[in-house]
């Protein structure tokens, strides 16, 4: 039977974006029991991380995760940042795509979703508040404030349930968060594997964790460099839509169409004007709240065709190859160690992005299955690491397409190597909110891959001199074994007492042929660093404690 239009629309309904992630988790990155907890590792530490730079402060992060039952888990987490004022905490805490990132800045988050899926998630399985704890400076005092809060899935806020007031002489923010259905694995996805990763890739990060077991890891920092803070960068024309004109003209109160496009776009000079004046007949003087979507478009067009000078870039702060290669050496202890910080690039014409590689060979630490080391692919954007969905990544694309083999590693899979690549914009192009994998945009794709071919030639150059070395040091080795038995021999025969060769074959031998191979190995032209490891002085500490707790 037909049903009736009206009562077809009796069950329309409005969903609030908190509604939407509760039905939708899995969009916010929570899906399995490890992938989750690792999630809300990373909202939490890299919010830290932004926070901290923001303010010109060294993050000191402090993180402690106890076992309540099975899948039950306390997480305390707090950082030394200039905190949260109180009028904001229910707004980052309990309100879905709310923060202060929707600019064109490079920084680690993009959507103000993060701090509320987490309390979402929070709530979803434990049914529990959560406790945020902050410290931020009001005027010339510093304030303390601690809140138990619950997020109104209904109207996407946040419901006070407790508040009081504390006393403090510092700025930063902690919250107190319980989950279920979770799970802290030491697996390459879990928890601790992303500090470590964090760490690398940001070498100016303390961060101190105690695990369930009750061991506490201190990984120290490898520089007291605080990163320069990023500068918000202008959308290029070559990387704006129609819509992004009349969503500029609708959201402006400027009084004539060129001044928006000028302050507004970058590198809109008032002769790109009068170049787009000429070809479109659009009168640029006009009002920007008339313009209409056909005009929209026969701009951009024009846009399509004018020649810019490429985005500008110094609003991308990348982490820089000498801090790239402390962060690998202190954490991965390599044999060998190399890293390259490559000049911007723009993809889709006018988004700037910065590629960073490293390479770390052997060593110590880093990826083992049994006792060998194995390689493993460290994906990171704007410093973050990126854990999960490798397989979809621009990163991933571009290093399977390198023939490893030619740089004398053979298989990638299986060469105990580390290969770190930092991807550096105001926009990296994520494939979802769950902000995982980067989209193989052809020219990332392509600066990556360029950057690591040329990172790995400076390995195989290692690698070549290292196994000259091993082969002159058997061909001594066997020279030192038989020239006494023929010098013996040679006595006997002759009948003469077996003169003292020692000294002679000193100076002959692999010793001084190994000295010059060392050297070679340190000349310029291989470019490349040698990381000698005696003592593992680890940047990590590992303590196993009783009972201190973190504050
Ligand atoms: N530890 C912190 N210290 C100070 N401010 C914070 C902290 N954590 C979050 N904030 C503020 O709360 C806002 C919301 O954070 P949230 O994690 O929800 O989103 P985001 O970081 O802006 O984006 P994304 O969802 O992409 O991570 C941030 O933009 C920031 O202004």
């Amino acid at each position: 039977m037909e049903r009736d239009t009206s009562e077809l629309f009796e069950e329309f309904k409005e969903l609030t974006a908190s509604e939407f992630f509760r039905r939708n988790k899995q969009m916010l990155g929570f899906s399995g029991k490890i992938r989750s907890l690792t999630i809300v590792f990373h909202e939490l530490i890299t919010n830290s991380l932004d926070a901290c730079e923001e303010a010109g402060i060294l993050p000191d992060i402090t993180i402690e995760l106890k076992r309540l039952g099975k899948d039950h888990y306390l997480l305390k987490h707090a950082d030394n940042g200039p905190g949260i004022p109180e009028d904001y905490i229910t707004k980052v805490y309990c309100q879905m795509f709310a923060g202060s990132k929707f600019r064109n800045i490079q920084s680690r988050g993009q959507q103000g979703l993060g701090c509320s899926g987490c309390v979402l998630l929070s709530q979803m399985t434990t049914g529990q508040p959560v406790t945020i704890r902050s410290r931020y400076k009001d005027g010339d005092q510093i304030k303390g404030v601690e809140m138990k809060v619950k997020l109104d899935v209904k109207k996407n806020t946040g419901i006070i349930l407790d508040r009081k007031e504390f006393e403090t002489e510092r700025t930063g923010s902690g919250i107190e968060i319980e989950f279920k259905d979770v799970s802290y694995s030491m697996s390459e996805q879990g928890a601790y594997e992303y500090i470590r990763r964090t760490v690398i890739g940001n070498p100016h990060a303390r961060i101190v964790f105690k695990d369930p077991t009750g061991r506490k890891y201190t990984f120290e920092r490898a520089t007291d460099k605080i990163p320069p803070l990023p500068q918000e960068v202008l959308p290029h024309p070559k990387g704006v839509t129609a819509d992004d004109i009349i969503y500029l003209c609708k959201s402006t109160n400027k009084k004539r169409f060129k001044n928006l496009l000028m302050d507004s776009l970058s590198r809109v000079s008032l002769k790109k004007i009068k170049e787009i004046e000429e070809a479109t007949g659009i009168d640029m003087n006009k009002r920007p709240k008339s313009i209409t979507w056909k005009e929209a478009e026969m701009v951009v067009e024009q846009f399509d065709k004018i020649k810019f000078m490429a985005p500008p870039t110094n609003g991308l702060k990348p982490i820089g190859s000498d801090q790239i290669e402390k962060g690998i050496n202190e954490i991965l202890l390599p044999e060998f160690s190399t890293a390259l910080t490559r000049k911007p690039q723009a993809y889709r014409g006018g988004v700037s992005f910065i590629v960073e590689v490293g390479l770390a060979y052997g060593g110590k630490s880093g990826r083992k299955v049994g006792n060998s080391r194995k390689a493993e692919i460290m994906r990171f954007a704007n410093r973050v690491p990126l854990t999960f969905d490798q397989g979809s990544c621009a990163i991933t694309e571009a290093l399977k397409s390198i023939d490893w083999r030619r740089y004398g590693i053979g298989e990638l899979d299986n060469a105990p190597i580390s290969v770190f690549v930092n991807i550096i914009s105001t926009n990296v192009p994520y494939l979802s909110t769950g902000k995982q994998s980067v989209a193989p945009e052809e020219e990332i794709v392509r600066e990556i891959r360029q950057a690591t071919m040329k990172i790995a030639r400076k390995l195989e150059k290692y690698l070549r001199a290292k196994k000259a070395a091993k082969n002159e040091e058997m061909r001594a080795k066997i020279f030192e074994d038989m020239v006494p038995v023929v010098i013996k021999q040679c006595a006997l025969l002759a009948e003469k007492e077996i003169p003292d060769y020692e000294k002679v074959m000193d100076e002959v031998t692999h010793k001084a042929k190994i000295m010059d191979m060392k050297n070679r190995l340190q000349q310029p032209e291989i470019e490349a660093k040698e990381v000698i490891v005696e003592e593992p002085k680890m940047r990590v500490k590992e303590e196993i404690l009783e009972d201190e707790q973190l504050q």
